[in-house]
């Protein structure tokens, strides 16, 4: 007598599982048992800018399978990219997470964390009261326009380079070199610490 449940490749009830899903559900279990040092870039120019800041890093620690590691000194810096004196200067700063969230989940939740915050997307590099840029994911290196890793102007930015630094002295980046190095190379004209702010990392 043959066992009522089992289940073989005969059974109609059985549907083949695709590769790609296989494939993905064995990348959720490897990251779930192994979280992944993340590096974000934080940015606002609009509205309280402090404050903006550290509600996005709350609001990044309070993401189930996020938790910040590490937070950089606050730097005031001109806008880049865009016309001097078209816009209000930004408050930047760097965090580090260790996460268990893929990258295409570690970007939504950042979108969301800029949505909380009233983020308006309209002209490229327009003023915004947050942005919120994945900078590094453990070594990844992806061309994906939708994400790309390392954030594909990271390494050319003090903004960002000036206060990863400070966070992680021996940061790299990937595929691109010591962020000391790299930070030797650009100018920090524009880009000042505010010694006198302060973030906290949450407890
Ligand atoms: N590493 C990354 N981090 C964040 N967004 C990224 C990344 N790589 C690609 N993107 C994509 O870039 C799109 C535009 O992002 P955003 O509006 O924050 O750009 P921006 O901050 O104005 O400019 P920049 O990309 O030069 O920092 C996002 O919708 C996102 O899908
Ligand atoms: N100083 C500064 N300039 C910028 C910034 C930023 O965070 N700081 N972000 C931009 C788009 O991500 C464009 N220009």
């Amino acid at each position: 007598m043959s066992a009522p449940f089992a289940q073989g490749p005969s059974d109609p009830t059985v549907q083949p599982v695709p590769a790609s899903v296989i494939e993905q559900v064995d990348a959720a279990d490897t990251t779930l048992s192994n979280p992944k040092r993340a590096v974000v870039a934080l940015g606002a120019n609009l509205g309280n800018r402090l404050e903006t800041l550290q509600g996005a890093i709350d609001a990044l620690e309070d993401t189930p399978g996020v938790r910040v590691k590490g937070v950089s000194p606050v730097y005031e810096t001109e806008p880049w990219g865009v016309a001097p004196d078209s816009q209000p200067s930004y408050f930047n700063a760097v965090v580090i997470l260790k996460t268990t969230l893929p990258p295409s989940s570690l970007l939504e939740r950042a979108h969301a964390v800029e949505e909380a915050f009233h983020r308006v997307r309209d002209e490229r590099w327009g003023p915004r009261t947050l942005d919120v840029d994945i900078v590094a994911y453990a070594e990844v290196v992806s061309d994906d326009p939708h994400l790309t890793l390392p954030h594909p102007r990271a390494h050319e930015r003090a903004f960002v380079l000036a206060p990863w630094l400070d966070v992680d002295p021996e940061a790299a980046l990937p595929g691109r070199g010591r962020v000391a190095d790299l930070l030797a190379a650009v100018t920090r004209d524009g880009v000042a610490p505010r010694a006198d702010l302060e973030l906290q990392l949450p407890e």
